[in-house]
């Protein structure tokens, strides 16, 4: 395709987010882990609760228990105290007269109707409880069923175990968990250009990011990858690594070599292993994006992404676009694009034909965040994109002007 012909077919955004959604196919299959080794994997199935919540009605304070009828009648004799209920102490009853030493946590001895904190308590010399202000039935007390009930739902089937699933699965006395297998994915990045990080520099050649971005980004997204280095510019080379990536990988993530000078052989070979999805986003940085499938002999196929070899179009390219199909194919659900509206803090011209990502930081001082550039925009500039806090968000061909307000996008929601 001539560089006319990519800059015609560009998808807008939306569209080739909704098209490689449609596309994934969740993995199959389904293992079961300790919870402290499942941080960060994908449920498998719907989790219901075991157990009421609150298991029995309990203390939310360090105190006494009484009934708030005795209470009342005692007056000035107050209440003496004739039993203690530590935490992990098993369901007693209140006796007849008087009230419960009780510590928080404690199951609330049948019979109380109130907890009162010791703070708010005085002991005369026989012992007897006296309350200091008013008091009202029910008072810090946890109710058994209070939060949910046993047989109610917790997690869909596609939730991230993160920490606080995790403690609310233990919390219920779950001490695994059926999870999905995890996706690898084989990471290539071409260029001969480029140098490993570590090797002397010489002039004209280029340190590998993209590699160590990539590795970093599919980790966090909780994917096994399997690294195939660096590929030649040739066609029979990157044919070669498509193969083994195909065959070992359940997707293939490369970078660079997908625009279109003839070193560009991503396209092309793609065409000639399996299809072309499409190629071209509207988007600044991240335009020559490509995606399709390595046939494999399966119905399917193993899906490919080319990202751009520029590191922040390499970047806006997984955020926007490989990351939500791989969420996707990880059997997630795909949250929308969280957008809210921040104030430009400069003007610029806009881009021809092209939504743009613009790296910016927010300064909350005002009212509403007034967002400045991060430096410099060219997507080979990393600096800028590593300070941001997220991206202005410009409609094609829209000039940004200062003091007006435009959507801006929070790069926190890219994480994990
Ligand atoms: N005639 C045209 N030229 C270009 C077009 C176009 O439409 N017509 N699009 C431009 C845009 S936009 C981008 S983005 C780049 C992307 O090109 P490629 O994906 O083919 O990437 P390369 O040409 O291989 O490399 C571009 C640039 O990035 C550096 N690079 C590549 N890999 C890495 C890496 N792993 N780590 C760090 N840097 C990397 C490479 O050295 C180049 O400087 O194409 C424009 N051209
Ligand atoms: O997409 Mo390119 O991403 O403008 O440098």
């Amino acid at each position: 395709m001539s560089c006319a012909n990519l800059g015609k077919a560009l998808l807008d955004l939306e569209v080739a987010r909704e098209r490689m959604i449609a596309a994934a196919r969740p993995i199959q299959g389904e293992e079961r882990l300790a919870l402290v080794r499942a941080a960060g994997r994908v449920l498998a199935c719907d989790m219901t609760a075991q157990l009421d919540m609150p298991g029995v009605d309990n203390s939310a304070m360090d105190g006494y228990a009484f009934r708030l009828a005795e209470l009342k009648a005692a007056g000035e004799e107050g209440l003496p105290v004739v039993m203690r209920v530590p935490a992990g102490a098993a369901v007693s009853a209140l006796p007849d007269t008087g009230c419960a030493r009780i510590f928080t946590g404690a199951p609330v001895p049948e019979g109380a109707d109130c907890v009162i904190p010791q703070e708010r308590v005085t002991l005369d010399g026989e012992g007897h409880m006296h309350v200091i202000g008013e008091v009202t039935s029910g008072a810090n007390i946890r109710r058994r069923g209070e939060e949910y009930r046993g047989g109610d739902a917790l997690l869909s089937a596609g939730s991230t175990l993160d920490a606080p699933a995790l403690a609310m699965l233990a919390s219920q006395g779950f001490a695994e968990v059926p999870v999905l297998p995890r996706l690898t994915a084989a990471l290539i990045s071409t260029g001969d250009e480029l140098l490993e990080p570590g090797l002397p520099y010489a002039p004209g050649r280029v340190y590998n990011s993209n590699r160590v971005m990539l590795q970093a980004l599919l980790e966090r997204q909780g994917c096994d990858v399997l690294d195939l280095g660096i590929v030649a510019d040739t066609s029979e080379a990157l044919r070669e690594a498509f193969v083994v990536a195909r065959d070992s990988a359940d997707l293939v993530i490369c970078t660079g070599g997908v625009s279109v000078g003839e070193e560009d052989h991503v396209r092309p070979v793609l065409d000639e292993l399996g299809g072309l999805v499409f190629h071209g986003v509207a988007i600044k940085p991240g335009k020559p994006f490509a995606f399709g499938f390595l046939d494999d002999g399966t119905p399917e196929g193993v899906p490919m992404i080319g990202l751009p070899g520029n590191p922040v179009a390499s970047l806006v390219g997984w955020q926007l676009l490989a990351r939500p199909f791989i969420q996707r194919c990880q059997g997630r659900a795909v949250g929308v694009l969280q957008r809210v509206t921040a104030r430009a803090g400069f003007s610029r011209r806009g881009s021809p034909g092209r939504c743009e990502l613009l790296r910016v930081t927010l300064d909350w001082q005002g009212g509403l965040p007034v967002a400045f550039l991060a430096g410099g925009q060219g997507s080979h500039m990393l600096r800028a994109a590593s300070q941001a806090h997220g991206y202005l968000m410009m409609a094609a061909d829209t000039d940004v002007e200062e003091g007006h307000e435009y959507p801006y996008l929070p790069a926190g929601q890219f994480d994990g």
